[in-house]
């Protein structure tokens, strides 16, 4: 079967909650090790993750997912592997990593050639961890007659880190058979997709897997895009994805058949609610985790298709969230899991990523153990809640669900 993993599950997903067959996921390297804290504010980071730990909790959600016989492919091997076989993928990262605005032309000509010069594995440690200006290969002529390498601090990079890495779920996702790269919002995490973009585009994993909104012209970040049912797409608009993003996918989601309705769900611009899937995810085939304070209040503009390719879809709302859902999917009622906890422990909980879960099939989750009361109630819903430490993983805001790109769902 063409686009299927080795065991012949096909690729792709339709759902959430279809049972998970494969996985990408990246294991926080040495990328992490970048951050201070005069830059982990720019970078995305509440804190500076003590590596050597956020790498055993990685391994521990790996092994839980495994566990549940779910295959993971990590991105840092993909992308080894993908450099080890394409020229084209290695000139392509290169190209993404070395900006002539930054390093004058001459210094970017420079470090152009010595990185193609790298072994694969080398190459693919500069493109994720980055590399300072200390780091630049040695060359005491050119580091004399460089002005940008007099002037710049040792310490800056000169090509920079991509710690956000880590959140697998932003940077590219899965709807139908398609795979789509991102376009995402911030300056820190932009060259992301320079990454994902050739590892599907040359990694024999991905050969004839075709791609979902190409033009990627205006941000969509994974994280905002949940697949409520087959045909069926929520897509939160705020501080990442943006109306017109949303717009666009929406458009040529309908465009290639890939959905019929799509909801926009406008969420608050803050950095504890950057993604939709910061605040909701869903945890069942009819149902939702989600932050009591938003609860009565999240809305959703419906768009949906009103013909064939190019048609003007029709947008109606907002309506309440839930309800537009329900609608959408054809169900009855969307059930929301009543955390019913107290302002505080809610809040607090929210930020640790309490509602960002990862379903593993209808009803099975993970979760970060740190979430007691909201794992609580989910259990008290009747849903298997997998429970993983996030300690140091949690420091870049981002719970198992930001930190996995299914890749293989069964269709519900
Ligand atoms: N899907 C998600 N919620 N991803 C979380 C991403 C966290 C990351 N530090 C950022 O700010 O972009």
């Amino acid at each position: 079967m063409e686009n299927a993993d080795p065991r012949g599950h096909a690729l792709g997903s339709d759902s959430e909650v279809g049972r998970l067959r494969t996985v990408m996921l990246h294991r926080p390297g040495d990328e992490l090790r970048r951050l201070t804290p005069r830059n982990s504010d720019q970078l995305l980071f509440d804190g500076l993750p003590w590596v050597d730990r956020a790498q055993e909790e990685h391994d521990g959600f790996a092994e839980v997912l495994r566990e549940r016989g779910v295959e993971v492919l990590l991105l840092g091997d993909l992308l080894v592997e993908t450099i080890e076989r394409s020229g084209a993928a290695r000139m392509q990262g290169i190209a993404a990593a070395v900006s002539a605005r930054r390093l004058g032309h001459h210094l970017a000509q420079e470090l152009t050639g010595h990185l193609r010069t790298l072994a694969p594995r080398d190459l693919a440690s500069v493109l994720t961890a980055g590399m300072t200006f200390d780091e630049l290969p040695e060359s005491p002529a050119a580091a004399r007659s460089s002005l940008v390498r007099r002037m710049h601090h040792g310490v800056e990079f000169a090509i920079d880190p991509l710690p956000n890495l880590l959140f697998t779920r932003d940077s590219s996702f899965w709807i139908g058979a398609r795979f789509a790269i991102t376009s995402l919002a911030l300056p820190a995490r932009s060259r992301e997709t320079s990454l994902t973009d050739l590892i599907y585009a040359h990694h024999p994993r991905f050969r004839g897997a075709r791609r979902a909104y190409e033009s990627h012209s205006a941000p969509v970040e994974g994280g905002d895009v949940l697949l409520l049912a087959p045909g069926v797409v929520a897509v939160g608009v705020g501080e990442r994805t943006t109306p017109a993003g949303a717009e666009a996918l929406a458009r040529s989601l309908f465009d290639d058949e890939l959905a019929h309705t799509v909801l926009a769900v406008p969420i608050e611009q803050r950095r504890a609610s950057m993604h939709l899937d910061t605040v909701c995810t869903m945890v069942d085939v009819d149902a939702v985790v989600m932050y009591p304070a938003i609860q009565d209040t999240l809305s959703a503009f419906t768009i949906r298709r009103t013909g064939g390719r190019g048609e003007h879809p029709s947008v109606t709302g907002p309506a309440p969230f839930v309800t537009a859902a329900a609608e959408a999917m054809g169900i009855e009622k969307l059930r929301v899991i009543d955390t019913g906890l107290d302002a505080v422990t809610a809040e607090r909980e929210q930020w640790d990523d309490g509602n960002n879960t990862l379903a593993v099939s209808p009803g099975v989750v993970v979760a970060y153990d740190r979430n007691v009361e909201t794992n609580r109630r989910l259990r008290d819903s009747g849903i298997e809640v997998l429970t993983i430490s996030g300690s140091e993983l949690g420091s870049g805001r981002g719970g198992p669900r930001c930190m996995s790109c299914p890749v293989a769902r069964d269709p519900l």
